[in-house]
């Protein structure tokens, strides 16, 4: 039975894990500057060619001595026989002495603590020290952050600004990430215009283009837009075909609803195949998943909430996998409402909502063609089907930044 005469709504769990599973792993891999490797996917698991630190060092300003050579329980009297900065190497401590040292500077070999300057006293040519001190302190050990040999980032390992850094602090100044997925954007629909020019009786802006340009960048794929296609199974099947030359997955918005007009899933089934249509959840019911001469598509519904919320649910977990990263189930936090929504549905609900202070507010229009409902909010807020929300009920809440980027 094709999916599309299936006419039972399907459980986003089960759709997630059955469009996952069709996620095509990636082969392609380029080697990028650091200064270019933010949000990128590792493609390897870089071994660490130094120790970081690369040498002892003070975590503080003031004085290196052994600390064999102080008096336990009383004052002790040191020359001073040298002066180490941070990027000077150090020569071995003169038995009995001390080093000035700052923050930074390598351990002079023979010493084996610092002690800071403000425990001590300079009169210009000795230093005076209180006992005892510990052996190592203030001492970062060298290879305390990473040793030599070490496999310190996994592959699959979406950069962080700080993970950048720790390739960096390795001498590091390139890696090997893989190649940015690209993604054609088919936006369908008769009443399309763009912004910019102007409207005729019946038209509309284009904006889901542009959220869905906008949520590939974040996440660092690459948008190809294929342009507005008219409501008719030629331009739909040219502009699939158009898409399937030229991106490693396809996203339309619009026409994949049950109306004549909807011309999105026989074509894609003309084209290739439907592995998933229609899922129990509010917005997004019409979602449509399955594949253009071998190439993964996604058939968003046109409604601007509706087909925002599917990306986030349902293509970028896909698009993480293909990109090379692990996909994990976004966070959600237990919330008190304050909102009611007395009025229980048979699809999971995911409304757009806000957390301030602790609390859950939830847009007051949740119409899936009222996109400014989602610029407003911070996250989603999730019902089960069959449940109502009091006020000061918990409620499941998403915050956009485990949804977006
Ligand atoms: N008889 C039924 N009608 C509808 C059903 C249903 O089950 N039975 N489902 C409704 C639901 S739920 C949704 S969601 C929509 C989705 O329909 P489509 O994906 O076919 O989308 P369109 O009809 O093409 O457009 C819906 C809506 O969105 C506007 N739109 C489309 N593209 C864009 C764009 N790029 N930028 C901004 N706005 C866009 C379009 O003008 C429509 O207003 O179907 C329901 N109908
Ligand atoms: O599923 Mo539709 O997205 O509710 O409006």
């Amino acid at each position: 039975m094709s999916v599309v005469d299936n006419p039972d709504l399907m459980p986003i769990s089960d759709a997630l894990s059955a469009i996952l599973q069709m996620a095509p792993k990636p082969t392609e891999t380029e080697v990028v500057y650091l200064e270019h490797a933010v949000g990128r996917v590792l493609a390897e698991s870089p071994i660490a060619a130094v120790d970081v630190p690369p040498a002892d060092n003070s975590s503080m300003d003031g004085y290196a001595i052994n600390s064999c050579s102080i008096n336990e329980g009383g004052k002790t009297t040191f020359a001073v026989s040298q002066r180490v900065p941070a990027g000077r190497a150090p020569q071995p401590l003169v038995s009995g002495t001390a080093a000035r040292i700052f923050t930074g500077a390598e351990i002079p070999q023979g010493a084996d603590a610092i002690v800071i300057q403000e425990n001590a006293q300079f009169d210009g040519e000795k230093v005076v020290m209180d006992g005892p001190v510990q052996v190592g302190q203030n001492i970062r050990a060298k290879g305390q952050d990473i040793k030599v040999g070490q496999v310190f980032l996994a592959k699959g390992v979406r950069l962080q600004a700080a993970d950048v850094g720790v390739l960096a602090s390795t001498g590091l100044d390139s890696i090997a990430v893989f190649r940015p997925i690209k993604v054609a954007i088919i936006s369908t629909g008769d009443e399309l215009v763009s912004p910019g020019e102007s409207l005729a009786p019946g038209q509309i802006y284009n904006s889901n283009r542009f959220v869905l340009a906008s949520l590939l960048t974040q996440m660092g794929c690459v948008p190809i837009d294929i342009g507005k296609v008219a409501d008719t199974a030629e331009a739909v099947e040219e502009a699939l075909e158009q898409a399937a030359e030229q991106a490693d997955c396809i996203i339309s918005t619009g026409g994949v609803s049950v109306g004549e007009e909807d011309h999105v899933k026989q074509s894609v089934e003309r084209l290739g195949k439907l592995d998933v249509w229609r899922l129990k959840i509010k917005p997004g019911k019409p979602l449509a998943f399955g594949s253009v001469k071998e190439t993964p598509f996604f058939g968003l519904p046109g409604n601007p909430a509706s087909a925002l919320i599917t990306f986030c649910l349902l293509a970028r977990p896909f698009l993480i996998r293909m990109q090379g990263a692990g996909y994990a189930l976004p966070l959600a936090f237990n919330v008190p409402a304050d909102f009611e929504h007395l009025k229980s549905g048979n699809r999971q609900e995911y409304m757009r909502a806000r957390m301030e202070q602790g609390r859950i507010a939830v847009f007051h229009n949740q119409s899936s063609g009222i996109l400014s409902s989602a610029s407003w909010s911070n996250g989603l807020v999730v019902i089960p089907p069959g449940s109502v929300v009091h006020k000061g009920d918990l409620v499941s809440f998403i915050p956009f930044s485990e949804l977006l980027g």
